[in-house]
């Protein structure tokens, strides 16, 4: 399997605090990889630094043998690199269609020199925006909520509004901070059979999760943290009876 993402020897340091400390793993085309580790482990600070939203102390993040740490957020996208947040980043006063369309500006030719003008160009994008929303729209299920506002929905179906927008570029990446939080058994469910079904037309994950069973159910690998370091990775069920792994999650949820 080829590599698409190669994380590389990555550690982050917070005045005394490392909070990542030498961190290597990769994620290979059409690869499921999952990121775990107790409360305060730092996966966080690590999906953080691969996504640029923070620069790493030392160590480097490839993406398809290219450089990506250094990069700005805004420069993912173009590459083929989606994300979500753990916090919702959702427009609350648009509609759940106007917020897809939101994250198709990147497949789009109208900028701010042409938007203030109805030239032909721009009727021409607002075509594509609402085409390829409403087809990612009727994927995850949600075109019969296209027109509610994004606000008056259950958190569940915001967080799937915001995968939605995640993928609405076909991203050859995605990038997702702790998908399953909040989210009740159906909607868990969901969430998963959607990433899997992507995993099927060739996309490449790397999740944060704290939900065990959806990890093991989803992920092809895992990479586990501990204090900063990862301690083990490998297969679901080699996860499950690692020692390190067992002896780290003592006290927390049962792995
Ligand atoms: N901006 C920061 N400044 C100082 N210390 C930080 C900062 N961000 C994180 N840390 C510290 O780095 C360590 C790792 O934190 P991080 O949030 O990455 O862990 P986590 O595994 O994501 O935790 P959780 O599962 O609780 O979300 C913690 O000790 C945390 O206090």
């Amino acid at each position: 399997m080829d590599s698409l993402l190669e994380v590389q020897h990555i550690t982050k340091q917070f005045g005394g605090v490392t909070a990542v400390n030498d961190v290597s793993f990769h994620v290979g085309e059409g690869e499921i990889v999952a990121v775990i580790g107790p409360n305060g482990a730092g996966k966080t600070t690590l999906f953080n630094m691969i996504s640029s939203f923070i620069s790493p102390t030392s160590g480097q993040v490839l993406y398809r043998g290219n450089r990506l740490t250094g990069k700005k957020i805004p420069d993912l996208l173009p590459l083929g690199i989606a994300r979500t947040f753990q916090n919702l980043q959702i427009f609350d006063n648009l509609t759940v269609l106007e917020n897809i369309m939101v994250g198709t500006h990147v497949k789009l030719k109208t900028n701010v020199y042409t938007a203030g003008f109805r030239l032909p160009v721009v009727k021409k994008d607002e075509k594509l925006a609402f085409e390829l929303a409403h087809d990612v729209l009727k994927k995850v299920n949600l075109d019969n909520v296209m027109y509610e506002r994004a606000g008056n929905l259950s958190y569940g179906l915001q967080k799937q509004v915001e995968f939605a927008r995640a993928i609405v570029c076909n991203p050859s990446l995605v990038l997702l901070d702790e998908p399953m939080a909040g989210l009740n058994d159906a909607e868990t469910n969901r969430m998963s059979d959607h990433i899997l079904r992507l995993k099927g037309e060739g996309v490449s994950f790397l999740f944060v999760e704290h939900k065990m069973a959806t990890v093991m159910k989803v992920a092809d690998r895992i990479v586990v943290i501990d204090f900063g370091k990862k301690i083990a990775e490998g297969t679901p069920d080699d996860i499950q009876q690692n020692d390190k792994v067992i002896r780290a999650y003592l006290g927390e949820e049962v792995v």
